[in-house]
């Protein structure tokens, strides 16, 4: 909706991943070993594959970016695949001789279709006859192109308006953490050391535990993560159409993510148990201007954010590549099968997390782009000074 432009490109088991991202003024700093700290984050998790052992991402940013600062022309990012060896010839953009392909068992034609993946409507709806060249831009891998430019729009988040994300995990199976756990930003490195990115230590063993149990039966399990923002400014989205809202794109990114179902603002779905009297948040003076006093709304009303702390959830669907395969058919003959199962991960809860901040922080960072506009950081800094100092309520 606003004024940053972003896409992704890259298949699975390609050789990389590229990621752009058009619209950002100068001077926001990245570097690549920022990019590299971001996307180490996505590889970590309780119940993650083999896949995220043995894979690195090699981060190389090919425009955008001089001297570790942007220099407002397009930002354009490649996240290597160390992978790629093994995939060349399966994934080669040039036809490969149909002998070596043959006697490739990586090759094999993946006509078993997954329940919950996107297999088999993606065959249907593209006229093939093996899930390879879905499952190949289905997969979640795309999601370390997304998290090369949240880290990037997170820096223009910092450097402009002070915002800061964190990200931990609410749910995960059966295992609840207490309601009323907040982190705090300064809190992100104890997080990112939990196995589950989970702030209650009890909640994160019985996560762990339901990790281990869901492995042992063979299955595979989802959660819910939660993102909060501090330091969003009133005012960012609007409330005169539908597209402008804040809590809608923000709702938008968090289900454009692999496996997301659920995505609420604030207490959410709870909100609508409730009588108004205990949905929202009334409005008191305070010493440094208005103040609210509770956080129901997650930080927007009307579309707008408040000023108040954002916060959003996306639940996760369990892993479709489930061990114990689920019934499904042999697209080739129409028998009834088991669906096909190579490594997979169990549990991608935490990883999930970590994209949600990078789907949040872009989609901040195009809201502060929209109101505050600015070519280097600094103009944009003073827009953003020069609009709080203006402020007509406080
Ligand atoms: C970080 C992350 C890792 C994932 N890992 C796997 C995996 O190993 N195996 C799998 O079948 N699905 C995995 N998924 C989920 C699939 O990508 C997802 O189920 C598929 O795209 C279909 O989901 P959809 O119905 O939301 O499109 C992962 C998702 C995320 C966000
Ligand atoms: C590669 C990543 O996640 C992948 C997401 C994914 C899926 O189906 O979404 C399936 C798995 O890949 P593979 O089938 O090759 O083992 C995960 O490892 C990653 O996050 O970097």
């Amino acid at each position: 909706m606003g004024t940053l432009r972003w896409l992704t490109a890259g298949e699975s088991h390609g050789p990389a991943l590229v990621a752009t991202l058009e619209g950002l003024p100068a001077g926001v700093p990245i570097t690549t070993a920022a990019v590299a700290d971001a996307l180490a984050r996505r590889r970590l998790g309780y119940g993650r594959g083999a896949r995220m052992k043995f894979e690195q991402d090699q981060v190389t940013f090919l425009g955008g970016v001089r001297h570790g600062l942007t220099m407002g022309s397009p930002v354009a990012v490649m996240v290597g695949n160390t992978e790629w060896p093994k995939w060349e010839q399966v994934m080669s953009a040039d036809p490969v001789d149909p002998e070596i392909l043959g006697g490739l068992a990586r090759n094999e034609a993946l006509t078993r279709p997954r329940p919950g993946h996107a297999d088999l409507a993606g065959m249907q709806k593209y006229s093939l006859d093996e899930a390879r060249p879905i499952l190949e831009r289905a997969s979640a891998r795309e999601t370390a192109a997304r998290v090369a430019l949240g880290a990037v729009a997170r820096s223009y988040l910092r450097e402009t308006c002070g915002i800061e994300l964190v990200s931990h995990v609410v749910e995960l199976g059966a295992a609840k953490a207490p309601a009323g756990v907040v982190p705090v930003p300064a809190d992100e490195a104890r997080l990112d050391e939990d196995p589950v990115r989970c702030l209650d230590a009890d909640a994160a063993k019985r996560m762990v535990a339901e990790i281990d149990q869901a492995h042992k039966d063979g299955d595979t399990l989802g959660g819910v993560v939660e993102v909060l923002a501090y330091g969003v400014p009133v005012g960012l989205g609007s409330h005169v159409h539908w597209d402008r809202r804040l809590d809608a794109r923000l709702a938008a990114a968090l289900m454009g993510i692999q496996a997301i179902k659920g995505v609420e603002v604030g207490d959410g779905f709870e909100l609508a148990r409730v009588p108004g009297s205990k949905a929202h948040d009334e409005i008191v003076p305070g010493p440094d201007g208005v103040r609210r006093t509770s956080g129901r709304s997650g930080g927007t009303e009307g579309g707008l954010s408040t000023g108040e702390l954002l916060r959003v959830r996306a639940a996760m669907k369990p892993i479709a590549t489930v061990p114990r395969a689920l019934a499904t058919i042999d697209v080739r003959t129409g028998a009834v099968a088991k669906a096909h199962h190579q490594r997979s991960d169990v549990c991608a809860v935490p990883a999930a997390g970590i994209v949600a901040e990078a789907m949040v922080a872009l989609v901040l960072a195009d809201a502060v782009n929209e109101k505050f506009g600015g070519d280097n950081v600094s103009e944009t800094r003073r827009n953003v000074q020069g609009y709080l100092d203006h402020l007509i309520v406080r």
